[in-house]
């Protein structure tokens, strides 16, 4: 029957560096990424060249996407009897348990038997953890299901900052392998008490998805303000936002944001395969998304004449 096919699960919270950390780190010539996205919107597939990943758009593999994720995997693995394949990397949601994804390998006949889970890899950002921890139950839950977390962002911040997110991370999981791209910090002798989300909640119930595709070229300078106090305003409430922006140029710029902390844009040189045009999409939790789009309209339609681009 051959060996079974090693899984390894990427998994937290929304923004934490997920897919940049499996493009660098586990993508091998035999290896199949899985992408999970909770919107309908793709705006990063470029980053991922000529090997294209599975998608799995539009929900979350961990619930309401689930028996896709099996359809796929039993795919993966019948395929495998005869071109045999090593490794799938499964990159949930940042709002997935990864623990279910784990439980429908053990659980299911063909799987159980066709795949071996190797690891749950949980990237965790050190500029968001501590508000993160306290606001969003599946991040106490990602943490808590890793074997291995894998601090990001560690060049973005202090070495105290580093230390406090290594003490939060220890006191959620103590016994994960913990990774960062320089040597672990000392610990500070007491942090300031863990505040952790307890309310289980009703996992996707109050988290909204928007996806915008404006029809003409943006204002770079008028978006830039209009995000500027969207994330100023809402920040909390907007878990994530990604986009990819028709500012009139010869190709798209990419810009992503976790809660209000907005991440340098990437020009890319041309659009490639993709018609050109906006598209925005926003991951919200008890917020209302429907004023969104008449508000970025109100601002390209009133500012742009008073904000020429540069
Ligand atoms: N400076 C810095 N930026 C990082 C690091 N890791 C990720 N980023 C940036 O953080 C942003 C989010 O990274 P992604 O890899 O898209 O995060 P993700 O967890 O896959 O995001 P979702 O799939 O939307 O949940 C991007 O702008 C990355 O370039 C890091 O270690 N340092």
């Amino acid at each position: 029957m051959g060996e079974p096919i090693a899984v390894s699960i990427v998994s937290g919270f929304l923004g934490a560096g997920k897919t940049t950390f499996l493009l660098d780190a586990l993508r091998g010539d035999d290896t199949v990424v899985v992408l999970n996205e909770i919107s309908d919107a793709m705006t990063e597939l470029e980053l991922f060249g000529d090997r294209p990943p599975r998608l799995l758009t539009g929900g979350c593999v961990c619930c309401d996407r689930a028996e896709e994720l099996r359809a796929l995997l039993r795919e993966l693995a019948g395929r495998s009897r005869e071109t045999p394949l090593a490794h799938v990397v499964i990159e949930t949601t940042g709002l997935a348990h990864p623990e279910r994804v784990a439980e429908l390998l053990r659980d299911d006949p063909l799987l159980r038997h066709r795949t071996a889970l190797r690891e749950i890899v949980v990237v965790v950002d050190v500029l968001t953890v501590r508000r993160t921890l306290a606001a969003h139950r599946e991040a106490v839950d990602q943490i808590a299901a890793a074997d291995r977390v894998v601090l990001s962002k560690t060049d973005l911040c202090e070495p105290p900052e580093v230390a406090g997110a290594v003490a939060l991370v220890r006191a959620v999981n103590p016994s994960a392998e913990l990774v960062a791209p320089g040597p672990l910090p000392e610990l500070p002798p007491a942090g300031p008490p863990l505040d952790v989300a307890t309310e289980p909640g009703e996992h996707l119930s109050s988290v909204r998805t928007l996806t915008l595709r404006p029809g003409a070229p943006l204002s770079w300078p008028v978006f830039g303000v209009w995000l500027t106090m969207l994330l100023h305003a809402h920040g909390a409430r907007v878990l994530r936002f990604k986009a990819r922006v028709d500012a009139g140029g010869t190709g798209p710029v990419l810009l992503d944001a976790v809660q209000d902390v907005v991440h340098p844009p990437r020009h890319l040189a041309g659009w490639g395969s993709e018609t050109p045009g906006s598209e925005l999409t926003f991951v919200t939790r008890d917020l209302e998304v429907e004023q969104l789009e008449r508000s970025l309209a109100l601002f390209q339609d009133r500012l742009a004449v008073l904000v020429p681009d540069p």
